[in-house]
This record gives C-alpha cells, sequence and structure tokens, in this order.
C-alpha cells in the first residue's frame, strides 16, 4: 500500500463520471487516500441531511465510482478531516469533535474487511472507533448448558452497570417464559437467520442443541458504541469462530462441579422439556471436553460455589479492589483544538496544535503512537499511545508539514 494520496479531490472532481456521481455528495469536508487503483473518499456534507461522514471508492482502473458496504456505525460528520494510511485502516483525525470522538478509523483492509468482501463479493469498510490503551477487551462466557454462565454474567451487569453491555444473540429457538425479544435474545425464524447467515450479517453462529444460535456483527457494534465492553455469552463452536475471527477477546469457560450437579441445576431451572434436558446433557460431555483441551479458551473456572466463582470471574476480569475503580471511569479521550495539522513519521502521527498561543507554548505537538493497534470491526481499535510534547523535542524537529 503507498504512503501518499496519489490524487487530490479537485483531480477527481475533472474525472468523467464525479458531476453525475458522488462527488456532489461530498459538499463540506472532504479527504482522499489512494491504495493502488483504488482512491477512498472521506467527506461529509455540510447541512442537516449528511450528518455523518460517507466513503466513496473511485476506481482509477476503470473511471467507475463505487459505493462501498459500510459497516460500523458512522463517525459524525465535522469541520474537517485528516487521513492518514496506516497499513490496513486508514486513521481519521478529526476537526471540531469532541475529546472521545475525534480520532477513527476507516478499515479497508483488515482481516474482519476482507472476510466481509469475500462473503458478500463487493466491496466493503469498516468504521472502528480509536481508543486508548488495551483497554475494554470484549469477554466471551462458554460452558455447557445450566453451568450458569447467565447466572454470573447478570451478577456482573448489575454490579458494574455502565461497564459491560450484553451481546444480544438471534436465536431460532422459541422463547422462554420471562425472555424478552430484543433483550435475552433477538428471536428469528430459521428462514431469515439463514438468509442473514447467507447476507455475513453474523461475527459467529452455530447450531446448538437444535437450535440456530448467533452473534451479529450489529450485536457487538451496539455495547461498542455504548461504550461499554462486550459480553458475548456462546456455545465453543461460537467461541472458536469468535477466536478464529478479527474480534480481539478474552475467552472464559465455566466447568460445572459435577455434571450430576449440571444435571440437577438444569432440572431445577424448570426451563427445558426431559428431552432437551436429556440432548443439553449429552451435549455438554463433547462441550466440556473442548473446553478443557481445545486452546481455544484462555481460563476455565469451576462454578461450585456461585459467590466464589464470581469472586474469581471479577478477578481475571480485574476487577477486583483498587483496579475496578480505575476501570469504572470512561476512557479519556483526546483534546484537540480545532486549528491543527496532521503528519506522519514512522509509527507516529504528529498533530501540530496550530493557533498562534498553542504554538507558544510548551506541549504544542500531540503524537499518537500507532505502532501496537489492536482489535479493530466490530469492536474498537485499542492500543492507541497519546502523548504531548513540545516542538523541539529531540527527533521531532521540522515534523511540520500539515497533512
Ligand atoms: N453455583 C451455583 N450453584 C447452584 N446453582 C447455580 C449456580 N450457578 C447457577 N445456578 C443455577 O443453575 C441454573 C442454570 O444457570 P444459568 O441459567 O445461569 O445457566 P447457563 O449456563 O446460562 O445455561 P444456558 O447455557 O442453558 O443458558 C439456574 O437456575 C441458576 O440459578
Ligand atoms: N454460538 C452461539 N451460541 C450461543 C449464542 N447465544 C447463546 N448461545 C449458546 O447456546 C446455548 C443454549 O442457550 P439457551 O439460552 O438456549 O439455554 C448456550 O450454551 C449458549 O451459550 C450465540 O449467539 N452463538
Amino acid at each position: 500500500m503507498g504512503e501518499a494520496p496519489a490524487y487530490i479531490v479537485d483531480d477527481l472532481e475533472n474525472q468523467n463520471g464525479f458531476e453525475n456521481g458522488f462527488g456532489s455528495k461530498f459538499k463540506g469536508c472532504k479527504t482522499t487516500t489512494t491504495i493502488g487503483d483504488k482512491t477512498y473518499v472521506i467527506g461529509g456534507g455540510d447541512d442537516e441531511s449528511t450528518l455523518f461522514l460517507e466513503v466513496q471508492i473511485f476506481d482509477t482502473a476503470t473511471g467507475d465510482w463505487v459505493t462501498p458496504v459500510v459497516l460500523g456505525s458512522k463517525p459524525k460528520s465535522c469541520k474537517g478531516l485528516s487521513a492518514v494510511l496506516l497499513n490496513d485502516r486508514i486513521l481519521i483525525v478529526k476537526k471540531g469533535s469532541t475529546p472521545d470522538d475525534c480520532i477513527c478509523f476507516l478499515e479497508v483492509n483488515t482481516r474482519f474487511v476482507r472476510e466481509q468482501k469475500k462473503i458478500r463479493g463487493t466491496d466493503v469498510v469498516a468504521w472502528s472507533k480509536g481508543v486508548r490503551g488495551d483497554a475494554e477487551k470484549p469477554v466471551v462466557i462458554s460452558g455447557p448448558s445450566g453451568v450458569g454462565k447467565g447466572t454470573l454474567i447478570s451478577m456482573l451487569m448489575k454490579e458494574f452497570p455502565s461497564m459491560f453491555g450484553f451481546s444480544v444473540s438471534h436465536t431460532t429457538r422459541a422463547p422462554r417464559g420471562m425472555e424478552k425479544d430484543g433483550v435475552h435474545y433477538h428471536f428469528t425464524e430459521r428462514s431469515i437467520m439463514e438468509k442473514e447467515i447467507k447476507d455475513g450479517k453474523f461475527l459467529e453462529y452455530a447450531s446448538v442443541h437444535g437450535n440456530l444460535y448467533g452473534t451479529s456483527i450489529e450485536a457487538v457494534e451496539v455495547v461498542t458504541d455504548a461504550g461499554k465492553r462486550c459480553i458475548l455469552d456462546i456455545d465453543v463452536q461460537g467461541a472458536r469462530s469468535v477466536r478464529a475471527s478479527s474480534l480481539e477477546a478474552i475467552f472464559i469457560f465455566i466447568c460445572p462441579p459435577s455434571m450430576e450437579e449440571l444435571e440437577t441445576r438444569l432440572r431445577l431451572r424448570g426451563t427445558e422439556t426431559e428431552e432437551q434436558i436429556l440432548k443439553r446433557l449429552r451435549n455438554a460431555e463433547a462441550e466440556m471436553e473442548q473446553g478443557k483441551s481445545s486452546g481455544i479458551f484462555d481460563h476455565l473456572l469451576y462454578n461450585d460455589n456461585l459467590d466464589e466463582c464470581y469472586v474469581s470471574l471479577k478477578k481475571l476480569l480485574g476487577l477486583d479492589g483498587a483496579a475496578a475503580a480505575t476501570q469504572r471511569s470512561a476512557p479519556q479521550g483526546i483534546d484537540l483544538p480545532e486549528d491543527h495539522s496532521v503528519s506522519k513519521m514512522d509509527n507516529k502521527i504528529i498533530i501540530k496544535c496550530g493557533t498562534p498561543e498553542l504554538e507558544k507554548a510548551s506541549k504544542n505537538l500531540i503524537v499518537l503512537d500507532v505502532s501496537s493497534l489492536k482489535g479493530g470491526a466490530p469492536g474498537r481499535t485499542r492500543g492507541l499511545d497519546v502523548y504531548a510534547i513540545d516542538s523541539f523535542s529531540d527527533g521531532l524537529n521540522g515534523i511540520n508539514q500539515p497533512s
């Protein structure tokens, strides 16, 4: 992939098709990035009708404009944009945005995007929000039916309501008495779910105890967009698929103290027929084997005494003691002045804060170190390291060309 855009928007505007194509869409700010034959034009409008950033691709080989499938939540439009091409994604720095909304990524060739392109047979891009540090890894919880996954997750969500969000799965099974559509599951007809699977809607899906279950990309995005850490309650097959996907998560397998106790819990729960209970118990044997030996899971927890197991779970998630208080605070944003320019040096993005007052002040350069980026759509791009320095710091003299 090249480093600098070969085309600027004015050049594109002179290309055949631009006038009749999508040029008119970007009346406000816009930026272009060229990768091989494709020029990604990212822009926003200056009116109420275009509240979000849009993406169009100009194919320089064919002269055609392509409207890609855009996954992820579109960032809000803004007063100005800078784009920097990283390996598989474009970093966007927005002007006139709030601290939590000024850095985002448009993924153009991440594993997630490549998979989606294959499934959908069309151009795909995906937005992901950039967050500082290593926080917010989603949590995948698996274990045989009746082991207590749901119980433990409810305890976690009750104690840390602003920190965790539940990924609401789709299923073809019928709702139980108290279960609500859209809260516990998205209860879906099999034919519809099969179509949605074909359309690439799901991050993972599996046939479990005779029904289809799946985590939609949107289910994870809804939680992530709310600024919460996503919890997935899925079976071992699903966990294996997520492990192979681009979602970087912590994988926890919950074991029962014994198969007898598992049976007792399933029977006492009283939500399944005898036939279903027997099926779930038969499947539990294989699930236990895979949970313990497949290498999918980072941690194994025994749910014998519920309170003790919950304490262990919190410890795994770094929620014990003082750490819990730190984790509960919202992730730090980046306070960017509207007047700034952006350039790149190796793995560092240098944002020069351009007002005369700031130029005189010390610490007028904000550095985004992007050398340790992790994750991405359908979650956050984590690992941004952000710090401020002044213009004359060692090694950064002369980094002052606006992007
Ligand atoms: N440590 C425990 N000791 C005794 N009972 C428990 C314990 N943990 C959970 N239970 C009970 O076991 C039953 C099954 O728990 P739960 O519904 O949370 O299981 P699950 O793993 O989510 O099952 P499924 O995969 O079928 O959704 C519930 O009635 C719950 O109250
Ligand atoms: N692969 C997936 N498995 C899922 C998902 N949602 C739930 N599950 C698992 O199904 C069984 C049965 O659940 P139940 O609610 O019918 O008792 C259980 O092991 C869940 O973990 C999913 O989206 N994908």
